[in-house]
């Protein structure tokens, strides 16, 4: 037995030193390219000088980038180079119905009658492409379309493959490699010798490994129904969908690195990750530059879109679910017109006895505090007053305001129109029957009467430019609210949404929340946007360079600063694609629809994960943001994330929350059960802080503890003493992220947070890669086991 086990140690070694002699092949020739693309750099810098600068071409341009990337995937990436496929002869030319080649069979003499059978062809995969001095690739690129095998092949439907290896690496240093064998009935033979086979496979030796605060590429171990989806042709919309676990976050962001590869040139145009929280975007930020990608995709949190919300981590905080469910419905829409329009208007300030309650610039030198409508125009015009009384003014805006166009455009023709009227009164009209001179005499009363200074602060004041936050916060008067949502909303809805906006003051400055974003972006396109100088952007002393600029980053920014520059730079996007697309309320799809009114579009998520409270609403709202475009529908069935014990409990929340509807198949299971903590001596705090200290102990990584919303903030003074390694999460922050172990705190009282609480559930059990710990207080009512009733059978 000692002796087989050093055997098979021996040919370990072996095989991972037949790796480690292709990576030092790769490595040095890495370096060589540099020194060629320093040369190249130099020389296209000189040839620039006298004029024919001339373009890399895209080999060069290739190696180049990788040359600019070597540094740090000799220090951030373990396994620059990760793949390697060993295939038989092949029918040259036939490609599969997406254009990879992935229904290349084997050539009809390649396995001989006896089943053995010669290896044809070797090829390495790695996250950039790299090319031996005469062009033969030392590594093909994981995107292109002769890496496709390596995902696509099974032992069901091998094609060309026979084995198929897994390499893990650090910087230089190969340090093992795992191998599937998807043609087991041949003998292979690789130059002579018969092909070895070593380890279980690749995928399960990932899924084990602890999880950290961000999450990780998958480009080793995509699976086939995975390759399908990463590699869709981007004809108009894609959607996929699958449950907890199935890796539709992973995919959707090799999707982007591989559209990127795919159609570099189309893609300039951006591409956009939409993230329905902040921890999700700082969670998966780092998986694109693992894969080489930078730049190009903004991942942004969904309370982050609009400009309109501060910073670019946006909005953080939630409305409760009723406040929530109003801002986000579609009826909004209808309010926000009318209070686009209604904001002109300030409410009449108290009663002033000197003035009788009115205003008229003119006359006041300064503006009563805190703003208040004028109702009287009063100029000099040709030695007399002229004066517009509070019905005129009134008729005039109630005609400026019949059209459609954004209020804030309307701003010059009820100039327009204020000017014509004050004529009308004037002692100018009528003054010369000459059409010349009377159109002079018109032309010189506009001039005066509208740089007069009376004049402009009326019309400051009349008809002020109107800043989304603005209009925002006078939805906090509940009177006005309540005139602008007649009929849409009702008297108790008015209320709730009037106090949750009492946060702002009378500008719209102070905090927002996820859902105010959505509001603000609307009323930004019904306001129209106010002139802003453009942002100028930053020359780059190498932009005279032609080809050289795209291939040069211009200075390490964070994802943050690129999502910022990105979303500064353009409003819309070539590529939309949205996580948990479940989640978007009707208000926030007409906000992300607009950034990709011509885009194509990857859409992934979860019916059974959603926190809306009306799915068939946001289905019709995510349908009108898409139009007509026809969809391409995949599914995810396997889930990688929890072991089969978990999902098994968490299957209990799908069926009463989602009756009929399959939960996904897990795809290993770890012999550890869910374990039920009742409080202890009512002492919740110090039973969850116990719980997470067990689970620390128990494994490497991260612990996460899901706690409904309102206890978010004390269940982070529970764990403070623990470390780094234990998040508190409210049920509604935990989307999308995983944790070696988990601690879900009284399911009854996530369940109870909002109609769509059994979801938010579902999604909170859904979120341990080994272990979960479910504390329940009373109001669960735990058998003796410790079993909350919603999780008992
Ligand atoms: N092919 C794979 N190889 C290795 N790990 C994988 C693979 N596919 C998914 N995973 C892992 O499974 C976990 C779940 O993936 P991901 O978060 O993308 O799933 P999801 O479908 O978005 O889940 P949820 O809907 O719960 O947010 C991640 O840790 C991911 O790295």
């Amino acid at each position: 037995m000692a002796a087989q086990d050093a055997a098979v140690e021996s040919l370990r070694d072996r095989e991972t030193g037949v790796e480690q002699e292709h990576l030092d092949r790769v490595y040095h020739r890495l370096e060589e390219k540099i020194d060629e693309a320093e040369f190249l750099m130099r020389d296209a810098g000189r040839r620039a000088q006298v004029g024919t600068p001339g373009a890399l071409a895209e080999r060069d341009a290739q190696v180049f980038r990788a040359g600019i990337h070597l540094n740090r995937l000799n220090s951030e990436f373990e396994d620059f180079l990760f793949g390697r496929i060993d295939l038989l002869l092949g029918k040259d030319g036939e490609r599969g119905p997406d254009g990879a080649y992935t229904s290349v069979e084997p050539d009809d003499d390649a396995v001989r009658e006896d089943g053995t059978a010669d290896i044809a062809e070797t090829l390495h995969i790695g996250r950039i492409g790299v090319l031996d001095s005469d062009y033969a690739p030392l590594v093909i690129d994981w995107r292109a379309p002769a890496a496709a095998p390596f995902y696509r092949s099974t032992p069901k439907a091998p094609g060309r493959v026979v084995r198929r290896r897994v390499i893990r690496s650090k910087g230089r240093r190969v340090l093992g490699v795992e191998d599937d064998l998807m043609r087991p009935e041949l003998t292979a033979y690789l130059g002579g010798e018969k092909l070895p086979v070593i380890g279980d496979g690749a995928l399960m030796a990932a899924l084990g490994q602890a999880r950290s605060h961000t999450m990780r590429d998958i480009v080793a171990s995509i699976q086939a129904e995975q390759d399908l989806v990463i590699r869709a042709p981007a004809a108009s919309v894609t959607e996929v969908s699958g449950g907890p676990g199935t890796g539709k976050t992973a995919v959707a962001l090799h999707r982007a690195a591989y559209l990127l590869y795919q159609d570099r040139r189309r893609y300039a145009g951006g591409i956009l990750v939409v993230s329905p929280t902040p921890l999700l975007v700082a969670y998966t930020e780092g998986v694109l530059p693992s894969l080489g990608e930078e730049g190009q995709v903004a991942i942004r949190a969904v309370g982050a879109l609009s400009d309109e919300a501060a910073g670019v981590e946006g909005a953080t905080t939630y409305d409760e679910p009723a406040v929530a469910r109003i801002k986000g419905s579609s009826r909004m829409l209808h309010v926000l017109r009318k209070a686009s329009r209604g904001a002109l208007e300030e409410p009449a300030a108290p009663r002033n006895t000197s003035q009788g309650g009115q205003m008229a610039f003119g006359e006041a030198e300064e503006p009563a505090r805190g703003r208040t409508t004028p109702d009287r125009l009063r100029v000099v015009a040709f030695g007399g007053r002229v004066e517009l009384e509070a019905d005129e003014l009134k008729r005039i805006r109630h005609n400026v305001l019949g059209g459609s166009a954004p209020v804030n455009l309307l701003r010059p023709r009820a100039r327009k129109l204020l000017l014509d009227a004050l004529w009308n009164k004037s002692s100018g009209r009528g003054r010369y029957t000459d059409p010349e001179l009377a159109a002079e005499l018109r032309s010189s009363f506009d001039e005066d009467v509208s740089t007069e200074v009376p004049f402009l602060t009326f019309l400051d004041a009349w008809w002020p430019e109107l800043t989304p936050r603005r209009v925002l916060a006078a939805m906090a008067d509940e009177r006005r609210l309540s005139r602008w949502a007649r009929r849409i909303l009702n008297q108790g809805e008015v209320r709730r949404l009037a106090r949750s906006l009492k946060r702002l003051d009378a500008d719209g400055t102070g905090p927002l929340s996820v859902h105010d974003v959505a509001l603000l972006d609307e009323l930004h396109t019904l306001l129209g946007a106010p002139h802003r100088p453009k942002r100028k952007r930053e020359l780059d002393p190498l932009d005279h360079l032609t080809g050289l600029e795209e291939l040069m980053p211009r200075r390490e920014e964070t994802q943050w600063e690129r999502a910022e520059r990105l979303a500064a730079e353009r409003t819309e996007y070539a590529h939309v694609i949205v996580d948990e697309a479940q989640d978007l309320t009707p208000m926030q799809w007409r906000m992300v629809g607009r950034r990709g009114r011509h885009a194509t579009w990857t859409i992934v998520g979860d019916a059974a994960q959603s926190s809306w409270s009306d799915p068939d609403e946001a289905a019709a709202a995510r349908d009108e943001a898409l139009g007509s475009r026809p969809r391409r529908r995949f599914t995810l069935t396997v889930n990688y994330r929890n072991p089969a014990e978990i999902a098994e409990l968490a299957a209990k929340v799908l069926a009463l929350a989602m009756p009929g509807m399959e939960s996904p198949e897990a795809v290993r299971s770890t012999g550890v059960r869910p374990r039920f903590e009742p409080v202890r001596d009512g002492d919740l705090a110090g039973t969850v802080r116990e719980e997470a200290r067990r689970l620390l102990a128990e494994v490497d990584g991260t612990v996460g503890v899901v706690v409904a919303m309102d206890r978010r903030a004390e269940a982070r003074g529970w764990l403070e003493e623990l470390g780094e390694r234990v998040v508190a999460l409210g049920s509604l922050e935990a989307k999308g992220l995983e944790y070696d172990a988990t601690v879900v705190v009284s399911p009854a009282e996530i369940a109870d947070e909002s109609p769509a609480g059994l979801r938010v559930l579902y999604v909170a059990l859904t979120r341990a890669t080994r272990q979960l710990t479910v504390v329940s207080g009373e109001r669960d009512l735990p058998d003796e086991d410790g079993v909350p009733d919603l999780l008992r059978d």
